[in-house]
């Protein structure tokens, strides 16, 4: 029941940890990992009374198993009648290769000789009337079956095939239906033995998942293929180590199922048919199996839980342009697949130059894992808690190709890993203390997650009303806009209407100025009409008539000194004038005024060129 609990609460723990990712800052919740981790450390110490249920837990250094496997001839290279340049030796498990015939044309006779190496294994499949012939039950025999011993025995391993295109990786690790390979072998076996020799207080779970890295990506196998294609991310954490993120993880519970999983991805691989393979892998492809152990005493109650992973990499193979005659995409695949290659070959010399002098501080250099995403998926298994193996595939007749083969693989079995079993022991009271933790964390990751969302969803309701905000600025802008546009017409419009009444005001203007200047002149200066005879008719002989005339009036004038007649009409006239004159300067102010408005109004809508193009108008104020 308690591991009921803990399981889902691991769940639970699992499924919110991709959550504070997307949330988070990781150092936010680093804790959390540290913490688990800290679980871990209920792993059984060494005096662990229950040794007999579970190996003590030290680390087992050892090197990494470096196997090499010859294949047959193909078709085309039997049709050539190609010369078979590698020679096996059971009995030391020595590889020798040959140098070919040189032809006439081989400038490099002085630099091919014979080479030789060895190998904790030398697999000869190359003739099958050959006593020594190894098919695919011999080798997973020979080390298949080993490695699954260290998985039940709770430790992960790591079995990788390398070699050059067309030299049997694929045929090694998957083979065919009616040869099949490593893995289906491996599979096999597991549940054979979870089915026929279970412990009796043991529960088994297996889980697989299985991914290609193409050009650089992860695509997850086992997930429905889309276009274009999800490339999955790879993550670190300090519990799990190096991850690939939102990996499917499927559960099996038989061969079967297994086996339908293998083939579901095995089709969705990338493949191609290239000059020197009919179905070339372009992809390197990590099928990995979890198993886990689950052991209960009980009369201790105490629990055992074992978790191993089998990893099982089929490489892409290392190419030259000028053999395969690549062009194109597959020119830049096979450019992709050897800088993998090449990567992880930085990464075995320097892991080698590390094993052979691990003491040597100038030997500790940085290994390249970070430069490739296949090495650095691979980290654990190449330099870290793994027992691991590598099969080196050779082509019979390819020299060079081989050569360089035979070299990786001679520098790999110098790499040293340290594995150690994977266990956690638990007794009643651990347990129920770590289902408290956990469910102490997950209260916490859950309120993490809680705020985290919350916060997102005050950003967006903020966000929803900025953006609201500004929608309703740009409204009334236009509005304003459009109203601006309204009165211009207007103004326009009335400026056009006022047209002739302006030019008539003018006019008049000019016409009253003019009257009012004879007005005032005259005024200032009367015509002064002479007298009306009073008898006869004047003698207009008499050059004096008008004098004499003149005398009378101002004798007249002089007579009537004393009335007021003649200052009256003068004031009279004054005031008149007065009037006009005010009236005149009245309208002109008025006028000023109007002037002035329009003006502006002109300069606030901007329309002064407009207005002079359409009235004549001319700010200057003519
Ligand atoms: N031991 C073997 N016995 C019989 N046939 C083999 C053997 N090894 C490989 N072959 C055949 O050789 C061909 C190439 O093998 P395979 O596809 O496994 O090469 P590969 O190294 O995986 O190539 P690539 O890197 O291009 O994917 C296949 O037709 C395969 O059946």
């Amino acid at each position: 029941m308690h591991l009921l609990y803990i399981a889902r609460a691991q769940q639970s723990l699992a499924a919110l940890y991709p959550l504070l990712h997307d949330f988070l800052d990781p150092r936010m919740y680093s804790s959390f990992h540290n913490t688990t981790a800290s679980a871990v450390s209920m792993r059984a110490p060494p005096a662990d009374p229950y040794a007999t249920m579970a190996p003590p837990t030290q680390d087992d250094p050892g090197n990494i198993k470096v196997v090499v496997r010859c294949r047959t001839f193909l078709k085309r290279e039997r049709e050539k009648g190609t010369r078979c340049l590698i020679r096996m030796d059971p009995a030391t498990e020595k590889t020798t290769l040959h140098a070919p015939e040189p032809d006439a044309e081989d400038q490099r006779k002085s630099l091919v000789e014979d080479k030789q190496f060895t190998f904790d294994r030398s697999f000869w499949s190359h003739d099958e009337s050959d006593a020594h012939y190894a098919g695919q039950e011999d080798v997973y025999k020979s080390f298949g079956e080993e490695f699954l011993d260290h998985n039940f025995g709770g430790y992960h391993t790591c079995i990788f095939a390398y070699g050059q295109t067309g030299s049997g990786k694929s045929y090694t690790m998957m083979g065919t239906d009616e040869n099949p390979g490593l893995i289906p072998r491996t599979c096999e076996e597991l549940f054979d033995r979870i089915q026929h020799e279970p412990k009796p207080d043991t529960t088994y779970h297996v889980q697989v998942s299985y991914f290609e890295v193409y050009n650089e990506h992860v695509r997850d196998l086992l997930a429905p293929p889309t276009v274009p294609p999800v490339y999955l991310k790879i993550r670190e954490s300090p519990k799990d180590g190096v991850y690939v993120q939102g990996l499917r993880e499927e559960e099996a519970k038989s061969y079967a199922e297994i086996a339908y999983h293998l083939k579901k991805g095995d089709s969705s691989r990338t493949v191609a048919a290239t000059k020197m393979n009919d179905t070339s892998s372009r992809s390197h492809a990590v099928f990995t199996i979890r198993l886990k152990q689950i052991t209960h005493s009980i009369t201790s109650d105490e629990t055992i839980e074992r978790t191993a992973r089998m990893r099982l990499v089929d490489l892409a193979g290392s190419e030259r342009a000028k053999s395969t005659q690549a062009t194109g995409q597959q020119l830049k695949e096979g450019g992709q697949i050897n800088k993998s290659l090449s990567t992880l070959g930085r990464v075995i010399n320097a892991l080698a130059a590390r094993g052979q002098d691990s003491k040597s501080k100038k030997q500790r250099q940085v290994i390249p894992y970070r430069d490739s995403v296949l090495t650095w998926l691979l980290r654990d298994s190449l330099g870290g808690n793994s027992k691991t193996a590598m099969v080196a595939c050779i082509a019979p007749a390819d020299y060079e190709e081989t050569l360089s083969t035979l070299r990786y693989a001679d520098q790999a079995k110098r790499i040293r890993t340290r594995a150690s079993v994977n266990q956690d022991c638990m007794s009643a009271a651990q347990r129920d203390a770590q289902i408290a933790e956990m469910s102490e964390q997950i209260r916490s990751l859950q309120i993490s997650v809680n705020a985290a969302s919350q916060r997102k969803r005050e950003e967006a309701t903020e966000l929803e009303e900025y953006q609201r905000q500004v929608s309703m600025m740009h409204r009334l802008m236009e509005e304003n806009r459009q109203v601006s546009a309204a009165k211009i017409k207007a103004l326009t419009s009335e400026v056009e209407e006022l047209r002739p009444a302006n030019v008539q005001l003018r006019a008049e203007m000019d016409s009253l100025r003019r009257h009012l200047a004879l007005a005032v002149g005259e005024l200032k200066n009367p015509i002064v009409l002479p007298p009306p005879r009073a008898v006869g008719t004047p003698d207009f002989e008499r050059e004096d008539w008008m004098d004499g005339d003149d005398e009378a009036a101002s004798d007249e004038e002089g007579s009537d000194a004393g009335s007021d007649s003649g200052f009256d009409e003068g004031d009279e006239h004054d005031e008149l004038a007065q009037e006009l004159h005010d009236e005149a300067q009245a309208f002109l102010s008025d006028l000023g005024l109007f002037r002035k408005k329009v003006g502006t109004d002109v300069d606030r809508f901007g329309v002064g060129d407009a207005l002079k193009h359409a009235t004549g108008y001319d700010q200057g104020g003519h």
